[in-house]
């Protein structure tokens, strides 16, 4: 789905020191794959990247096995949920979902509210279609964000630190929820998140990401049997695996 190669990015000129630089990964379909790394290495950055928003300085990104492309005919390819949720407050849920719809303008309104509204029953926000965003709680904005990202339609998602600003209760609940919704979609997930925890609960696998002129990518392999649930953080496996995942980190500086 994803294969980056040797990737770098400047901000401004390109003699200015790279945010990152040879950053390689592999990402295959159905996979969910977590990005972790210190604060400013450049994982938003990457999305950005790999969504087409931002053009690299040097490497090459290509997505569903085409030959490597450039950031403008990257646009559109992938679903891609910024850091914050960006839902329209002046928009009810609804509207804010059909979005996407508004954008691509493929297939008539009828059968995309159709679409939303079954949607937002299996999401778990059946009731709120005609609430607008300062009526809900963070929980239910996220899930309105997420669902919004699918709804455009792509196999790919990039999920920029969905649950970060969310208390623990509610991120617990969003993990069951997530990890329900991706066993049953179909979609590739490339996630960021700076929870060691949440990473290998979700996680088929997790980049190390270490920013600036000498950085790269780790590859972490979590091998955790699925399904996945929070009782498994307490087991032998899961805890020597987040110890592991930590001292590789430290080792790295990159927490
Ligand atoms: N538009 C911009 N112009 C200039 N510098 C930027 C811009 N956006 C980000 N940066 C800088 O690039 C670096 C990487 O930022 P980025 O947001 O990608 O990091 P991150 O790893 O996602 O951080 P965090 O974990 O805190 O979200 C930071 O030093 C940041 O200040």
């Amino acid at each position: 789905m994803i294969n980056i190669a040797n990737l770098s990015y400047s901000f401004g000129a390109a003699s200015r020191a790279p945010v990152f630089s040879g950053i390689s990964m592999k990402v295959r379909r159905g996979e969910f794959i977590s990005v972790v790394g210190a604060s400013g290495c450049g994982k938003s950055t990457l999305f950005k990247i790999i969504a087409g928003l931002l053009e690299p300085g040097s490497g090459e990104v290509s997505l569903h096995g085409q030959p490597p492309n450039s950031a403008s005919e990257r646009l559109g390819q992938v679903g891609y949920m910024p850091q914050r949720d960006l839902l329209l407050p002046w928009r009810t849920v609804l509207d804010n979902c059909l979005l996407p719809w508004e954008l691509k303008r493929s297939g008539s309104k009828e059968e995309a509210v159709i679409q939303i509204r079954s949607m937002l029953q299996q999401f778990g926000l059946g009731d709120t279609g005609s609430a607008y965003p300062h009526e809900l709680s963070g929980g239910m904005r996220q899930r309105v964000a997420v669902l919004r990202t699918i709804a455009a339609g792509n196999e790919l998602l990039l999920l920029d630190e969905p649950f970060g600003a969310l208390d623990a209760i509610t991120k617990r609940e969003l993990h069951r929820w997530l990890l329900e919704l991706w066993s049953g979609l179909d979609k590739t997930v490339l996630f960021i998140t700076h929870d060691l925890e949440e990473a290998l609960l979700l996680s088929d696998r997790i980049y190390l990401m270490t920013g600036g002129a000498g950085g790269g990518m780790q590859e972490f392999i979590t091998g955790l049997p699925r399904p996945r649930h929070h009782s498994q953080n307490y087991e032998p496996q899961f805890v020597a695996l987040r110890q592991d995942l930590e001292l590789k980190l430290y080792d790295n500086r990159l927490l």
